[in-house]
């Protein structure tokens, strides 16, 4: 069958008529032809994602220890090491699988509809259930579902998905067919995966799923793999500098552990053991899991991410640029006010009531089109007026669409054997095209400059009370008229009316959430400038600084960009749709990180421009959802908030256990150091198998529970982090290695001590020599091994929390974290008392007494720690009696 025959004769080929299937033939065609959906290629990849783990720089780095070792003769050490590889390889083969779930499942949340004709009427229906013969109905933002073929109507057509081809082609069921090939594209046809950037058409489908024309191009590409996100990069960086630090420090070591005594192949193992300890390998899966655990928690609030990074980007967030209708209010529009041509409060005449009625494309009875325009029919309804939407559609003689630049719409519709256009629109647009005026009983009156002000008057009264004001007017005409310009002069006012649409219960508190964190609220409108500061009043959005779309444009660069640091709430009105594009271009000039909302074809541009696009899922177009990174389930600006809140979670706790990850350093480099400079007076306090375990074995697990951490109290009450500032500051080094790092190191070496003196040890003294040393000097770096292990309970603990008191979060909230402090401690018995694992690892039980030494190191680290938060907490205090208090987060107050 060839698309571009005849359309007779492919709706014939097709079995199916202008009027659709019907659903039971849909039904049945389904079972045929299968759903509209690509093929998923997921579990063909599975071996060449499980081999990258292996293979990966890191891994190729244990490889090659792994080698050495066996080289110089420890098989123990060489199979551990390539244990350690398999162990991380599936840990991480698995936290990616977990994060592309999590991005893949997202799709079901918000399942795409179409428009088709089935039973002769027009009926939404999933995307994925639409099939060959279906008739479509294509317009303005919609993604086409399907490959199809135009039937009538023209359309704007975006093929950028598709070709490449970045400015949008006019596609018409009337123009002539000369293209050599489809894809190049006949004006005939129009392809799945595209959208439609304007006008409407109806089409019929003759290709759906793997065979449409991007079926067939999925089939040869790859799949798209997860973007490394900026914290991802960033923590790759760490990574790789934490590495060649272990290098470096292995390298060092080879001669002084020489110098103090080991023989080369010992001073080499110890090298190998201390790189292999310290490469980093599990902490970029374990970032990638954080980053789609956090995308989960998001879509669980309404908010879909399409991008791992966007989780951060959301916790950075510093400037929001919302939408009014919708976003902060309802959606949910009532006429409660009306007024006559003379700007007096009346009942609508009759033909008020019937330009309402008649300038609509929206359906009382179905309820569907624009919720202003349904408010419009409703009213006309209450006030005796009542058109079926096919006969008004069949009736009208032209149609002018809402244009969001002139903010106006008209329709020509037949009257009294000649015509009459009527147009309603925002009142200074409508005013400015009208030349007389309808009072509510009487004939017309001239529209003088004295009326026209005291309509003015009116209007911004209306405003100031947050009512969305329409204008709306008519003329007659003896001939349909040939343009808009034509259709809309020499008009007569009808009347005004007045919209009520009430803010969301929930914005307040959302908007005062964001005032606390430090972030600002622009609202960006095409509706009045009055109404729009009164609404955002409303909801506690600051407003001072309200720009008209003309000024605007008018505006130097230089002049917007101080507007939008200073500091201020602004509300852009009257904002033709590509001054959204204009602002973000300028907010990321000032490099500030922006989140824009936007629902229809014309922010596109913007949504894209901007650092996070938040598209509406509810009442958004298509086009605006493909170019947004995250589209709102609920079309609410709480949870833009909500996705902040969970965004800055997600990072802080990345944080977190970048801290506690880091802070066994010191005690586990400490002893080596001891031992290279005492030139082996004093023996190796901690074995490498050892260091092995802990770094390997018992910790893996709290680390990953401190992943989960809930939001810190406070996490909202302090400004936007930097862009530029870097995962790893100075002041998580210096609580990791100088606070934590130190008091652990401190400790293990007392417990170590301890044991060894208690048998009768002195510096200098071989413990390889004498029997009974031996056995102390097993059970001392057994405590050395144990007593990390202790330090360490203390160090998750404190990780917990980045400025508050542990008091303040509850000791017990994180209970996967309690599970794996559970497991470290199983897995630290089984090692020390398990004979099998006691020859590998060189354990030896320690007396009772050395474990009522340890008991108290958790405690003693965690309090440490705890005593330098609460000093943070009480120097930001003491600084916050100053006269900059309102600029410090009250965290610290
Ligand atoms: N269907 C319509 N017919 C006629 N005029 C309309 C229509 N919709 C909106 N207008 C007028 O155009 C103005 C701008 O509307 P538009 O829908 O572009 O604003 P918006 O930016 O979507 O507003 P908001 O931020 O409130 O969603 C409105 O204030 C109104 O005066």
């Amino acid at each position: 069958m060839d698309p571009r025959e005849a359309a007779a004769r492919l709706l014939r080929d097709l079995r199916t008529g202008g009027e659709g299937l019907t659903a039971r033939e849909a039904r049945r065609r389904l079972e045929v032809h299968g759903p509209n959906e690509l093929p998923h290629h997921k579990a063909r990849q599975w071996p060449a994602a499980l081999l990258r783990q292996f293979t990966h720089p890191l891994a190729l780095l244990l490889w090659i220890a792994a080698v050495l070792a066996w080289i110089a003769g420890t098989r123990e050490l060489a199979l551990a090491i390539v244990a350690v590889i398999v162990l991380n390889a599936a840990l991480a083969f698995w936290q990616e699988e977990q994060a592309e779930q999590a991005v893949e499942a997202l799709g079901e949340y918000l399942p795409q509809h179409s428009q088709v004709r089935r039973d002769g009427r027009a009926q939404s229906v999933l995307a994925a259930e639409v099939v060959p013969g279906d008739v479509l109905l294509v317009s303005e933002g919609d993604r086409v579902p399907a490959d199809a073929r135009l039937l009538s109507g023209a359309v704007e057509i975006d093929a950028s998905a598709l070709t490449g081809e970045s400015s949008p082609v006019e596609r018409a069921a009337d123009f002539p067919d000369t293209a050599q090939r489809p894809l190049d594209s006949s004006p005939l046809l129009i392809f799945s995966g595209t959208v439609c950037t304007g006008g409407s058409a109806e089409a019929v489908v003759h290709a759906t799923g793997r065979h449409t024309e991007l079926g067939r191009i999925a089939a040869l590409s790859a799949r798209v793999r997860l973007a490394e996100s900026p914290l991802e990069r960033q923590v790759r960086r760490v990574a790789w500098l934490i590495a060649a630090v272990a290098t470096g420090v292995a390298v060092a070591f080879l001669p002084l552990g020489v110098l103090a005594g080991l023989t080369w192949t010992q001073a080499f193992l110890f090298a190998i053991g201390l790189l292999v300890a310290n490469v980093p390998e599990g902490l970029l899966p374990t970032i990638t899991l954080a980053l789609a655990a956090g995308v989960r928690g998001m879509a669980r609030r309404g908010a879909l991410v399409k991008r791992l990074s966007a989780v951060e980007t959301l916790g950075s967030t510093e400037v929001i640029c919302t939408d009014k209708t919708g976003t902060l209010t309802r959606n949910a529009m009532r006429v409660v006010e009306a007024r006559d041509g003379s700007g007096v409060q009346a009942t609508p005449r009759a033909e008020f009531a019937a330009a309402l009625a008649r300038c609509t494309t929206a359906d009382e009875r179905t309820e569907s089109g624009d919720p202003m325009e349904l408010a419009l029919l409703n009213f006309a309804h209450s006030v005796g007026v009542r058109l079926d939407a096919e006969t008004r559609d069949a009736q009208r003689a032209r149609l002018f669409r809402f244009d969001p630049h002139l903010k106006r719409m008209t329709t020509v519709d037949p009257a009294d054997g000649g015509f009459v256009a009527h147009v309603k629109g925002a009142p200074e647009e409508v005013l400015a095209r009208c030349t007389s005026a309808l009072p509510a009983r009487g004939a017309a009156q001239i529209l003088t400059n004295g009326l026209r002000a005291a309509l003015v008057d009116v209007v911004n009264d209306m405003a100031d009370r947050g009512l969305r004001v329409l204008a709306v007017a008519n003329r007659s005409c003896t001939v349909v008229p040939a343009d808009r310009g034509a259709a809309e002069s020499g008009l007569c006012l009808l009347g005004l009316v007045g919209l009520i649409d009430p803010p969301r219960p929930e914005v307040a508190a959302a908007v005062e959430a964001c005032h606390s964190a430090g972030i600002r609220v622009h609202v960006v409108t095409g509706d009045n400038g009055r109404t729009a500061a009164a609404i955002a009043r409303q909801v506690g959005i600051g407003a001072d600084h309200v720009v008209e779309g003309t000024a605007l444009d008018a505006m130097p660069e230089a002049d917007l960009d101080k507007v939008l640091t200073s500091g201020q709430e602004i509300v852009f009105c009257r904002a033709a749709p590509e001054s959204k594009l204009r602002i973000a271009d300028a907010l990321h000039h000032c490099r500030q990180v922006v989140a824009m909302t936007g629902d229809g074809v014309n922010d596109a541009p913007a949504l894209r421009r901007a650092d996070l696009g938040v598209a509406m899922g509810a009442s958004g177009t298509d086009v605006a959802r493909e170019a947004a990174t995250i589209v709102l389930t609920d079309d609410n600006f709480a949870t833009i908030v909500s996705g902040i809140e969970e965004g800055r979670r997600v990072y802080d706790n990345v944080r977190k256990f970048i801290l506690y990850i880091f802070a066994h350093a010191v005690p586990e480099v400490l002893p080596f150091l001891l031992f290279a400079l005492s030139g082996g007076a004093i023996p190796l306090p901690l074995t490498v198998l050892q260091i092995l375990a802990i770094d390997l074995g018992t910790e893996t697990l709290p680390a990953l529970a401190l992943g989960r951490e809930r939001a810190e109290p406070g996490l909202m009450d302090q400004p936007p982090r930097q862009r530029a500032e870097s995962v790893v500051t100075r002041r998580l080094l210096l609580r990791a290695w100088g606070i934590m790092g130190v008091a652990s190191g401190i400790l293990v070496l007392i417990g170590f001590f301890a044991v060894l003196l208690a048998e009768g040890w002195w510096p200098g003294s071989d413990v390889a020599a004498n029997p009974d040393l031996q056995h102390a000097y097993q059970q001392a770096t057994t405590v050395t091994f144990l007593g990390i292990v202790f330090c360490q309970l203390g160090t998750a603990f404190a990780s917990r929390t980045q400025y508050a008191a542990l008091r303040d979060i509850g000791l017990t909230t994180n209970k996967l974290l309690l599970g794996g402090c559970v497991f470290e401690l199983l897995f630290a018995a089984a090692i020390v008392y398990l004979p099998p694992l006691q020859t590998v690892f060189g354990t030896a039980p320690p007396p009772a007494w050395a474990f009522a030494l340890m008991l108290p190191f958790p405690v003693f680290v965690w309090a440490v720690d705890e005593f330098y938060r609460g000093r943070g907490r009480a120097h930001a205090a003491a600084r916050t009696q100053g006269p900059e208090m309102s600029t410090l987060p009250s965290r610290y107050r």
